[in-house]
């Protein structure tokens, strides 16, 4: 039964044979499906060039969520709710067979002509679908109309303006979902949460109390199958322009005055605009570039990235960044926030460090302690939580100190795996809940920020690459841009919120 909370939709993935569709998309719309949160009035077209029947998609779909490990449960009949039709998204007639399918299935399902277009394909392509689905008449429907657009959203600033334009011609900006999935995890969506519904943080949330914050998000995998992509994006623009800067805001925005999509987009937004340039010779002093080279992870000898497929034998590609931001603006001034990012790292995690200043006078130096700083910890992923590092009195007859830790387990709290990004993000879209998705404004802002980087790494070839081994944090620079500040980067490689 369709409600505001299940709504009615026809969601036509373009790519439909695809990785993504494979390994996130349909596995996420099954879990949607087994919560309840998506009536039995739902389709799915699912569309690419291989000459499949709607048998064959929905038994590759059945496969997808086998191998996700979705339960037997129900699968047959969800699956019974996708269609598939072969399709070259630069053919023009053929998106004709589209709309026709689309009308079909909207009176088959009583969708009300509402209509959800995923665009999970190489980004050359998406100005040119949204395009045909106006003049093609697949958005001219009684319903709401939505676009999701995957990444990468252009290469630089001009390419992102040049495909928002062409997409403007034929969705609104309310009408365009630009997925950032980092927006989908649910460790991210708690930052503001943390942030605004404790009255212990948001008083100390500012340069008055904070020295430091410090945000990684290291991975084991390299490259993988990717080098072609890679090649002309790296870490910058892979994950700076979108998840670490998208991260800093959430960390660095002011405090909306509702929750609503229009004020917290506004106030990321906001906080985007006070990010400092980084700009010619600054770019050298502010940001770190790197490049795995071989080496041994978990007893396994690894290549290096100019040796990976698809890769230049003298690639000039960063795999790793690490950088300086700083906000210019009242709350902020001073404090540095410290990105890092990269591949082939010794461990899979992202988290959050903010680092709390000293007390004014330490009353147990004569115990020869040294008071540790207070740190509070987000545990992004794999583990999900939040540490509070504070200091306490030792056991026993003396007046020692010592470090103590409160933990918070989301796993813990709710006894079960927290939902996959995409199924959040997916579901957001359904009910028209645009939050979590990124506002042409933070897109444009972040590229620009990014292009005065890439103009400066381009420009000039890294002549010490590679210059990590696979299999550790990165290069030696990355330590020293925070040593030169009289900080370190904290270590973040755990296995549980326990044991850190
Ligand atoms: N895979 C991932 O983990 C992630 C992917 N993304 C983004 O998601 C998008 C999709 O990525 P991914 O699934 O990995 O890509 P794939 O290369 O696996 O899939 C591409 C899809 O596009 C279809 N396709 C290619 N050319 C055409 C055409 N001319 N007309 C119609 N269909 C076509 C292919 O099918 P066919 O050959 O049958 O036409 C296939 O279904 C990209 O924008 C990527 O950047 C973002 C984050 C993670
Ligand atoms: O967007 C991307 O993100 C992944 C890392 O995502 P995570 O959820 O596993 O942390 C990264 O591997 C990929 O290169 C990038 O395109």
């Amino acid at each position: 039964m369709k409600t505001s909370e299940t709504p009615a939709s026809l969601i036509m993935i373009f790519g439909a044979t695809g990785d993504l569709a494979k390994r996130k998309l349909f596995p996420s719309l099954y879990n949607l499906y087994q919560k309840g949160k998506l009536s039995e009035n739902f389709a799915v077209i699912g569309t690419a060039r291989r000459e499949w029947s709607h048998e064959t998609f929905q038994s590759h779909v059945y496969d997808s969520i086998k191998s996700a490990g979705g339960e037997n449960e129900g699968i047959d009949q969800f699956a019974s709710h996708f269609y598939y039709q072969a399709h070259d998204v630069t053919d023009s007639d053929s998106y004709l067979g589209l709309k026709k399918l689309a009308d079909q299935l909207d009176k088959k399902y009583e969708l009300e002509g509402n209509r959800i277009f995923y665009l999970s394909m190489a980004p050359e392509f998406f100005g040119t679908i949204a395009s045909h689905l106006k003049t093609d008449g697949l958005t001219d429907t009684k319903g709401y109309k939505r676009l999701i657009i995957e990444k990468p959203f252009g290469h630089n600033y001009p390419s992102a303006k040049e495909l928002n334009d062409q997409l403007r011609h034929s969705f609104s900006e309310e009408e365009i979902y630009r997925i950032d999935h980092y927006l989908g995890k649910a460790m991210v969506q708690n930052i503001q949460v943390i942030r605004f519904a404790n009255a212990l943080f948001e008083p100390l949330w500012n340069n008055r109390y904070i020295s430091n914050i410090q945000i990684t998000s290291s991975e084991v995998l390299g490259v993988e199958e990717r080098g072609g992509y890679y090649e002309k994006s790296g870490a910058l623009r892979d994950m700076v322009q979108n998840h670490m800067i998208q991260m800093a805001a959430l960390l660095a925005m002011e405090p909306p005055i509702n929750l609503s999509t229009e004020e917290v987009r506004s106030e990321k937004g906001r906080a985007l605009k006070s990010l400092r340039p980084v700009e010619g010779d600054e770019v050298e002093k502010n940001f770190v570039r790197g490049q795995y080279g071989k080496g041994t992870i978990d007893g396994k000898e690894l290549p290096g990235y100019r040796e990976e497929a698809n890769v230049d034998p003298a690639s000039n590609t960063e795999t790793f960044v690490a950088g300086k931001l700083l906000f210019d603006n009242f709350r902020w001034a001073g404090v540095p926030f410290y990105i890092r990012t990269g591949k082939r790292m010794s461990s899979k995690d992202t988290k959050i460090v903010v680092q709390f200043k000293d007390i004014p006078m330490n009353l147990y130096y004569k115990a020869k302690n040294e008071l540790a700083p207070n740190l509070l910890v987000i545990h992004i992923q794999p583990d999900e939580g939040i540490t509070l590092h504070l200091n306490a009195k030792r056991i026993g007859q003396e007046m020692e100190t010592t470090p103590v830790k409160l933990n918070f387990s989301n796993k813990g709290l709710h006894g079960m795996n927290t939902p996959e990004a995409y199924e959040k993000l997916m579901y957001d879209c359904m009910k028209g809940d645009a939050t979590n998705f990124t506002h042409w404004d933070e897109v444009s802002l972040s590229w620009k920020f990014i292009d005065n980087i890439s103009a400066v790494w381009e420009t000039k070839k890294a002549d010490d690459y590679p210059n990590y081994a696979s299999g550790t944090m990165g290069p030696k620079a990355s330590d020293e841009l925070l040593e030169k500040d009289g900080f370190f980067w904290w270590p973040v490689t755990s296995l549980d919120v326990k044991d850190y």
